[in-house]
């Protein structure tokens, strides 16, 4: 499950991540939590091409609620949006999902690279603001800042 380093480059502030991957497996729930108990931030992924991968995703949200750092920063990811033809859950449910929760929402792909660079970094900048949060500075919407640099997968088929 350990461990894979990213650096993201944060407002010129190299920030390192430390990437743990947990198998989303029922059968490996109970040995999950204690990785990511002390977790900082959160990525949870489904498979836009697999309908019962999204419907656990409220299991895994009321479980994190339960084990996880109560600041913890939490995002959805809907993987695999390259197989636009293979889909079975849309883009609107899981905005809908993520809404439902307070949580960013991405649509990705490890395939082609959609999104990925911008959910770390869109977490190392929360964890960055996080850290160093000073009293004038403006604060920093996870959310906001998502939505405002995401790439849609139904458009930009010129890039
Ligand atoms: N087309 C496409 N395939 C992907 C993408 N992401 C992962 N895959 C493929 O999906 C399969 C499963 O990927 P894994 O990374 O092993 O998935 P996982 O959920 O981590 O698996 P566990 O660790 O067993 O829970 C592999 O064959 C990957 O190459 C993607 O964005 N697009």
């Amino acid at each position: 499950m350990c461990c894979k380093n990213k650096v993201v480059t944060v407002d010129g502030v190299r920030v390192k991540l430390q990437i743990w991957d947990t198998a989303g497996q029922e059968r490996f729930r109970s040995v999950t939590h204690a990785y990511y108990r002390d977790a900082q931030a959160l990525l949870l992924l489904y498979d836009i091409t697999n309908k019962s991968s999204f419907d656990s995703i409220r299991a895994w949200l009321t479980e994190i609620h339960e084990y996880a750092q109560r600041d913890v920063v939490i995002m959805l990811l809907g993987n695999k949006a390259d197989m636009s033809s293979e889909r079975v859950i849309r883009s609107e449910d899981g905005e809908t999902l993520a809404r439902e929760y307070g949580v960013p929402f991405l649509e990705t792909s490890a395939k082609t690279g959609m999104n990925v660079e911008l959910a770390f970094l869109a977490i190392a900048k929360e964890l960055k603001y996080r850290a160093g949060q000073q009293a004038n500075e403006p604060s920093f919407q996870i959310r906001d800042y998502v939505e405002s640099q995401k790439k849609r997968s139904s458009c930009c088929s010129f890039m």
